[in-house]
């Protein structure tokens, strides 16, 4: 398959970091930054240029990774040489008829992938416009299971619930292990033990949650001994709001992907 990137950063990085490790694809990336064209090209052989082709065709995919505030003008300026070609949308919040609209095409399939592409183990939800074909829903998924896990939505509302749960996930969790880290210094060990340590813990304690029958609520209960250290711990989290904050943060990042949506799909 031949798939063409437009945006060369993080996220387009840790998707074609995933193609790469499965093989097989000709990927191209047209990206207006020379230095990450130049490491892409590096890490994983993919071509690039600065501008786009002159010409798609029904057989390309597009995916379109740039910023969502930089997507009308990239579609305006795909749409005379598209072709035809299969377009898959990973920007946040922008909604498939503004999408349509822009780049006078149909064939779409929106997708809210995550960076943990990068080592195959992401998360992407996708959600297809009607107009699009059963093989260009194949075609999405192939390209997104490179990246690890996928999962289609019942409804294009759906890409803004997952972007809380998976899509911007890996950060609150990377948050958790920064804290954890953060503790294991103060309590004494080098920065780098505590990452260790704290990378260690998330590790073990995720592939039990995985293997276990038990709730996850159980597995925590069982580590709180009675009258022990981890009651102490979860006691100040509960008192500081901690799950509650972690709650309402998600729900404001789903707030903020259905805002984006309405600011930035109405032109
Ligand atoms: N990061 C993440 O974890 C996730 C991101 N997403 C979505 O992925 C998209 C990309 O995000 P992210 O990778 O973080 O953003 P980045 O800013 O890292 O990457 C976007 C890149 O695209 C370049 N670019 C913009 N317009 C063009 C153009 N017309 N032609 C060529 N290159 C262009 C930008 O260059 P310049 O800066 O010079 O304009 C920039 O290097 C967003 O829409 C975001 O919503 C979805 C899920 C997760
Ligand atoms: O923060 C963002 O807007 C993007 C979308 C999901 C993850 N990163």
């Amino acid at each position: 398959m031949r798939i063409t990137f437009i945006g060369g950063g993080n996220m387009a990085g840790a998707i074609i970091g995933g193609l790469a490790r499965q093989g097989g694809h000709r990927i191209h990336v047209v990206e207006h930054q020379q230095d990450k064209l130049d490491q892409l090209a590096a890490d994983f052989g993919a071509s690039g240029s600065q501008t786009l082709p002159e010409n798609f065709s029904a057989d390309d995919v597009v995916v379109l990774a740039v910023k969502p505030q930089q997507l009308r003008e990239l579609c305006l300026a795909l749409a005379p040489v598209l072709n035809g070609a299969l377009v898959v949308s990973i920007a946040a919040g922008i909604r498939l008829d503004a999408l349509g609209r822009w780049l006078g095409s149909r064939r779409i399939v929106r997708v809210m992938p995550n960076t943990p592409a990068m080592v195959g183990k992401g998360v992407s939800g996708l959600y297809a416009d009607a107009a699009a074909s059963a093989a260009d829903r194949e075609a999405a998924e192939t390209v997104m299971r490179a990246a690890g896990l996928t999962v289609w939505l019942a409804d294009e509302a759906g890409i803004d619930d997952i972007t809380c749960v998976s899509g911007s996930g890996p950060a609150y969790v990377f948050y958790f292990i920064e804290s954890m880290i953060e503790a294991g210094v103060k309590a004494g060990f080098s920065e780098a033990q505590a990452r260790e340590l704290a990378l260690a813990t998330f590790d073990g304690a995720v592939e039990l949650a995985r293997q276990s029958p038990l709730p996850v609520a159980e597995l925590r209960r069982n580590v709180m001994s009675k009258g022990g250290t981890t009651e102490r711990a979860i006691a100040r989290f509960e008192a500081e709001g901690v799950k509650a904050a972690i709650v309402a943060g998600a729900m404001d990042c789903r707030d903020r992907s259905i805002e984006m949506g309405r600011e930035l799909s109405q032109e």
